[in-house]
């Protein structure tokens, strides 16, 4: 686990000195923007054209944010016309590496190469696009086959990308981020963020118990809300899927199998609230969604890469999950 300081790899850890034991999670460093006809996107920033076959998807299976990604990759069906590199679940020394992963006979296995740039790090293709790069190097990335550039490395923009550019070419026209919900997805997705897509990791990775009881209070006073609002409505804004529901989606399917135990958001399980777990459960069933949530990877992940939390490496068998029951929603 490490970063890049002006195109050279360190290897260290998240500093929380600085800010009282708190984790503090940086911003992307490159914003650009895909488009339909390549015209700017909406921070103003340089924009790419869309096209088949030229862009591609390097993620983590383990990673909830390059999760997000996937989902919006199968859902808008862009399979054919967006390639992907899978890393490695384990980020240790090296940061992401395409190490080969032995067990191939796994049925969770997944070929983990970079086919494109044919690095071994994938801090390596950072510094192909920028030679003097300095910051973290994280999933997912958004690449440029043709001039060899990083579009993005935040997934919340890749996936307003997705949701439009390649409509015109045969994307599946289903549109997560609808005109008249815009704002209200975007105050959800605030909520959501701070409190629980980050906020899990806040208090995982917090060095001190008041960082990390503030965010586990603030994560579970979240998650009662939701809770209540799921009561009353079947989706976070109105009655239809949008892109506030992936990216909680994301974070709720990892929740009882890492983040009760590993990051000791252990006040209640996903399971014991009825309505979340039963939208979980939906989302998890929408047709393309199961075969992106890699619980081994996620697992290994988590448990194996983050030593100063599990200096063991031990990683736990259970809790069983079944996300195929009943969701009894609708
Ligand atoms: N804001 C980014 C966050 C991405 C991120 O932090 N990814 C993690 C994996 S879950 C990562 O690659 N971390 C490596 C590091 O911080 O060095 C996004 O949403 O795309």
């Amino acid at each position: 686990m490490g970063l890049l300081v002006e195109g050279q790899w360190q290897d260290q850890w998240y500093d929380t000195k600085a800010s009282g034991g708190k984790f503090e999670r940086k911003a992307s460093s490159f914003r650009h923007w895909l488009t339909a006809d390549g015209s700017p996107g909406p921070n103003g920033q340089k924009g790419f054209k869309a096209e088949p076959n030229r862009y591609h998807l390097y993620v983590s299976l383990a990673c909830p944010w390059a999760h997000r990604t996937l989902i919006f990759r199968k859902l808008k069906a862009l399979e054919g016309m967006i390639s992907v590199s899978v890393v490695h679940y384990l980020m240790q020394e090296n940061g992401w590496t395409f190490t080969p992963i032995e067990h191939s006979d796994h049925p969770d296995w997944v070929n983990v190469e970079d086919e494109i740039n044919h690095q071994e790090f994938l801090h390596q293709v950072y510094t192909m696009a920028d030679p003097q790069y300095t910051g973290r190097v994280t999933v997912p990335v958004l690449w440029d086959k043709k001039t060899k550039a990083i579009v993005s490395n935040e997934s919340s923009e890749i996936i307003r990308m997705l949701n439009v550019a390649f409509d015109h070419l045969g994307a599946r026209p289903w549109d997560f981020y609808p005109e008249p919900l815009q704002e209200e997805i975007d105050t959800i997705n605030d909520f959501v963020y701070r409190n629980i897509n980050n906020g899990v990791y806040r208090a995982g990775f917090a060095t001190t118990q008041q960082a990390y009881d503030e965010a586990v209070q603030e994560l579970f006073v979240a998650l009662d809300s939701l809770e209540q609002r799921l009561g009353k409505q079947r989706y976070l804004v109105g009655d239809s899927i949008t892109e506030a529901d992936w990216r909680l989606f994301t974070t709720l399917v990892r929740f009882d199998a890492v983040y009760v135990g590993h990051f000791k958001c252990n006040l209640r399980r996903i399971d014991d609230y009825p309505n979340l777990s039963g939208y979980l459960r939906e989302l998890y069933q929408v047709p393309g969604v199961a075969p992106t949530v890699n619980m081994t990877h996620i697992k290994r992940h988590y448990y194996q890469s983050h030593d100063m939390i599990n200096p063991t490496g031990v990683v736990p068998q259970g809790p069983i999950v079944d996300f195929t029951q009943p969701h009894c929603r609708g």
